[in-house]
């Protein structure tokens, strides 16, 4: 089960300020989102907002075509998960999973209990003596096994080692292949997560500056790499966002698209082109809005 949601007109406002400034943006149903912008753009903002945490100073915030702040009905169809503060917590982590499983109407307690193996959880332990990879763990757990038709994870990965992100990440793609939904995921690992995403949204202070399928933003570059003298050559009067450079291989990223004779070019010229990398568009872009 997967859903939409539509944000129409929406600010922010916590007393003057503006935190998020007339942003109107559809999040596809059955879509990996990656939610991406620098400190302070407005990311967990944006998501308090689709969670019903917080109502919009103005405009709408829409679930399937119907407000959700203050609706039940749509509020059980999004699970939000972020980096609690645990320190009160004295739980077990089991009973934490078990009560997700009472009010998470989709919650699935086998798929709980393979994550849990999966991340090697100890779930005897009081959720506040757990170590932070564990404590995220256990948020992870809660989030994927409800099976909510909305998804958010706010940097939910705070803490987890290497080995750990992979399993999370592994276990998105997996249950994203059989049981479809809406994940919002905001992160600041964005070469590490952007194979996961369908679309990518991108905010910068407060205001929206794109919204777009992953592909296509990955065609707004290319990365070129090759005989440094000879991608120096072809690259000298492009829009260079990234360089690096190994004894006599480069590879630059470029901003703005190659037609087709310019692949040509590159392919007479031995130059190998691929796609640009998300994390520098990232850079670039939310350099030029600013
Ligand atoms: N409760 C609040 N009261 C006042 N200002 C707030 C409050 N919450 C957030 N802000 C401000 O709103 C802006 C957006 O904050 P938000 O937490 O949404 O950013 P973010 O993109 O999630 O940042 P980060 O990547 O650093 O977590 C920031 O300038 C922040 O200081």
């Amino acid at each position: 089960m997967a859903a939409s949601v539509q944000l129409d007109h929406v600010t922010l406002k916590f007393k003057k300020f503006e935190a998020l400034k007339d942003v109107s943006l559809t999040l596809e149903a059955g879509k990996i989102h990656g939610l991406i912008g620098r400190n302070g753009a407005g990311k967990t903002s944006l998501l308090s907002l689709i969670a019903a945490f917080r109502v919009p100073t103005s405009g709408k915030v829409l679930v399937d075509g119907s407000p959700v702040f203050e609706n039940p009905e749509k509020m059980e169809q999004v699970a939000f998960v972020y980096d609690k503060d645990y320190k009160e917590e004295t739980e077990k982590a089991k009973k934490l999973i078990a009560l997700a499983s009472h009010y998470r109407p989709h919650f699935d307690m086998d798929y709980a209990e393979h994550l849990i193996k999966r991340f090697k959880l100890p779930i005897d332990k009081s959720v506040n003596k757990l170590s932070k990879g564990m404590q995220s763990a256990l948020n992870v757990v809660i989030g994927l096994a409800s099976r909510a038709p909305i998804t958010i994870f706010d940097e939910a990965y705070l803490g987890m080692d290497a080995p750990a992100r992979e399993i999370f990440y592994k276990e998105i793609l997996k249950d994203q292949e059989e049981h479809p939904r809406t994940f919002i995921l905001s992160t600041h690992l964005v070469s590490e997560m952007d194979y996961l995403f369908d679309r990518v949204v991108i905010i910068d202070q407060g205001q929206l500056v794109l919204n777009e399928p992953f592909e296509t933003l990955e065609a707004r570059g290319a990365s070129v790499t090759g005989a440094a003298s000879d991608v120096d050559a072809f690259t000298a009067d492009m829009k260079q966002l990234n360089a690096q450079q190994l004894g006599g291989t480069k590879s630059v990223m470029i901003y703005g698209e190659l037609d087709e004779l310019k692949r040509q070019e590159a392919h007479t010229m031995g130059l190998e082109i691929g796609p640009v990398a998300l994390q520098d568009l990232f850079i670039h872009l939310t350099e030029e809005a600013s």
